[in-house]
């Protein structure tokens, strides 16, 4: 089978890599300045200490012809659009598209583009990074798949083949959408928590005052995902994980905000606008809304006062 990641990023990049080892035919969409990169150095993966570089396909909007089996979308929410209008040559009658981001509404774009019967559900769980240098760090190895056709016509059974190779496990579930909820439940709360605080589960954990804050985050979101999604309220694990202080460990906008790059706020703006939406009061994602914005906006900042005077 044949498959285009869209977005050689960290979810993208690490994605490549892994079914690339695995044998898999790899094809990334990336912008030109992305396929430079890669013609002289591959995809560069730092993974438990050793950089690899990894050989790759790559082709950008303008020279996409070919139709893919599957299509990977490894793209921030924030340019889910470009990305659709961008790819959209590549999907033929029997593409599958599998969506990798956080929240509900990029599912709910590639929906509206392409039909139910050619998106997959997805709840995608890894730790990766796009370090400074432009190498993609591995926090953790290894990818966990959480699947499901959202119109019964998808041939889920060819894709999870494709994506048992080593590295990557693969779970089919009935409803995939309440996975995509489950998931954007957790993402939401670890994010808020991490953010405000400033530290990993472990740090805020062993604080007096870190499990009410954690259950205060959780209340929040919680009732947001409920009165959304209209899924049964499920966050006593996820309440009991917060309390662990072992667990060294924070979300990627965590990791993105701590070292002063861009981080992916569009996510728990989406979670606060089905809030404002059921008139629900969510002080602490709200606060942590603003805190990565402003955060966001010195980062553009820093970037065009280093840009070159003409
Ligand atoms: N990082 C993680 O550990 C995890 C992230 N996620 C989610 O996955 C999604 C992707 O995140 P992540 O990979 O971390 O983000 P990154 O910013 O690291 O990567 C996104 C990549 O997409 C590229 N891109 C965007 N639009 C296009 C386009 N039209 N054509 C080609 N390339 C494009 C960007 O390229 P350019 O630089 O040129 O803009 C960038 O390289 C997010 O929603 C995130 O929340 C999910 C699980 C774990
Ligand atoms: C769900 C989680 C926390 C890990 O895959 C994630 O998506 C992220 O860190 O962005």
């Amino acid at each position: 089978m044949s498959i285009l990641i869209v977005g050689a990023g960290a979810t993208g990049g690490y994605l490549a890599d892994r079914l690339t080892a695995g044998g898999r035919n790899v094809t990334v969409l990336v912008r030109e300045r992305t396929q430079q990169r890669l013609a002289v150095h591959g995809l560069q993966i730092r993974d438990r200490g050793t950089t690899r570089n990894v050989p790759v396909r790559s082709v950008t909007r303008d020279d996409l012809r070919d139709v893919f089996d599957v299509v990977i979308v490894a793209v921030r929410s924030d340019t889910i659009e470009t990305a659709i209008a961008d790819f959209t040559p590549a999907v033929g009658a029997d593409t599958m598209i599998v969506p990798v981001g956080n929240g509900v509404a990029h599912v709910t774009a590639l929906r509206t583009a392409f039909g139910d019967h050619r998106v997959v559900g997805a709840a995608v769980e890894m730790a990766t990074s796009v370090a400074a240098d432009g190498v993609v760090d591995v926090t953790q190895p290894g990818v966990r798949f959480t699947i499901g056709a959202l119109d019964g016509s998808v041939g889920i059974g060819s894709l999870v083949a494709e994506l048992d190779v080593e590295g990557i496990d693969v779970t089919v579930v009935d409803d995939a959408l309440t996975a995509v909820w489950r998931k954007f439940l957790f993402i939401s709360s670890t994010a808020v928590l991490t953010c405000l605080a400033r530290g990993t589960i472990a740090d805020i954990a062993a604080d007096d005052n870190g499990a009410g804050l954690a259950d205060q985050v959780v209340d929040e979101t919680e009732e947001v995902v409920a009165a959304t999604s209209g899924l049964p309220s499920d966050a006593t694990a996820l309440r009991a994980r917060l309390r662990d202080r072992s667990w060294d460990w924070a979300p990627s906008m965590y990791r993105d905000l701590v070292a002063g790059r861009r981080a992916e706020v569009e996510v728990l703006r989406e979670m606060a606008g089905y809030a404002r939406l059921h008139s629900i009061r969510t002080p602490l994602l709200d606060a942590a809304v603003v805190a990565i914005a402003v955060s966001n906006r010195r980062v553009s900042n820093r970037r065009v006062s280093s840009r070159p005077q003409r």
